[in-house]
């Protein structure tokens, strides 16, 4: 019976991922004029894509790095569809075996750009023959088994890997090399996403006034996936419980349903920030202990919720662990413990 509720539950969660993702989908720019921000990433890829086409060669390979929901996906998105490319994705958790790459890039096609998420984790045999596709645009297929095998190398017709990661710095540097270029994907400013938010509610056709759109991009942790599901959330709201128009009261109360906080923290967030201060007294505590005390993986710890509160000085990375600043005890509403050499004074 418990079991069947798990797989209810499991169920219910993975229909609702796919509704987020289509919903995200549709909300995709197409072209790179159409991304909003990065200014920096976006000249470089322009540069890029602009010279590749002069040339009528395939772009170089490009690594893109950055936070979750930053715009990874949509970038590779994009460098297909300027280039006029078909677009492949794969990602690193789904090639378990060399053999599964293999398949992968004896079947790619003439220019093709070939989309590999969360690039960092590829198995290391899969890394290897990766280099090689990259570099000698060849690949080596293992026929039979143990002594008797033999590899036949198999041209490859030239085409673009668009690799992405949460976390750049695991890439080993043989395969980091093999990339003409890497986009470094930073946090949106405010303002950035307010274009963000407006875009998305004219193609939601919801009626966003600019002060709720102010709102919103303050809350969303600098991150366009977070502005946009906020968005919607608030869309839910003001259809169900106001007057139909996302202003900026729909967006106060919609946010507040979410446990989202003025600072755009949400339960996650504050959820590592309590156990910081209450648990370990402000640390400093290594992130294992961290993710174990708020029950989450210490990857989704580092990438989702650490990038931010440092980059809001609520936390500080210290060589002997995490510790919580000043600024963390006071969003708490907490009172940090005195120095232990005031103690007794
Ligand atoms: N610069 C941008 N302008 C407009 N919308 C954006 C921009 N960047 C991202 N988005 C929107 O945010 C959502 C998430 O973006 P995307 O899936 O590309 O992120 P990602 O970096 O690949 O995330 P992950 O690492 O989790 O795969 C998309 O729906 C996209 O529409």
């Amino acid at each position: 019976m418990a079991e069947e509720r798990d797989d209810l539950a499991q169920l219910t969660s993975a229909e609702a991922d796919e509704i987020e993702r289509a919903a995200e989908a549709a909300l995709r720019p197409r072209r790179l004029a159409e991304f909003v921000g990065q200014r920096v990433v976006r000249d470089q890829l322009s540069l890029v894509l602009e010279a590749a086409l002069a040339r009528r060669r395939p772009p170089d390979h490009v690594l893109l790095a950055g936070g979750p929901g930053l715009g990874k996906t949509t970038l590779a998105m994009i460098v297909a569809s300027e280039v006029g490319a078909a677009l492949r994705l794969t990602s690193g958790p789904a090639i378990q075996h060399a053999g599964d790459l293999a398949a992968i890039l004896s079947s790619v096609q003439e220019n093709d750009v070939l989309f590999i998420d969360e690039i960092h984790r590829l198995a290391r045999p899969a890394e290897e023959m990766l280099y090689l596709a990259m570099e000698d645009f060849r690949v080596d297929v293992v026929v039979g088994k143990g002594a008797g095998a033999t590899a036949i190398p198999l041209a490859l017709p030239p085409f673009t890997v668009v690799g992405a990661t949460t976390r750049a710095g695991l890439l080993p540097a043989p395969l980091r090399d093999r990339f003409g270029f890497t986009g470094y994907l930073d946090f949106y400013e405010v303002a950035e996403l307010e274009q963000v938010l407006e875009r998305s509610a004219r193609l939601l056709r919801a009626e966003l006034t600019p002060a709720a759109g102010a709102e919103i991009a303050s809350r969303s942790r600098g991150t366009p996936r977070i502005a946009n599901r906020l968005l919607r959330r608030v869309q839910d709201w003001a259809q169900v419980r106001g007057s139909g128009v996302a202003d900026v009261d729909a967006a106060r109360a919609a946010l507040e349903v979410f446990e989202v906080d003025e600072r755009g923290l949400d339960r996650l967030d504050r959820g590592v920030l309590r156990a910081l201060c209450v648990r370990f007294r402000g640390g400093p505590v290594g992130l294992g202990t961290l993710a174990v005390a708020v029950g989450e993986e210490p990857e989704t710890v580092e990438t989702v919720a650490e990038p931010f509160l440092v980059r809001e000085g609520l936390i500080a990375r210290t060589p002997r662990g995490r510790v919580a600043t000043a600024e963390a005890w006071a969003h708490l509403g907490l009172e940090p413990p005195a120095p232990p050499d005031t103690l007794f004074s």
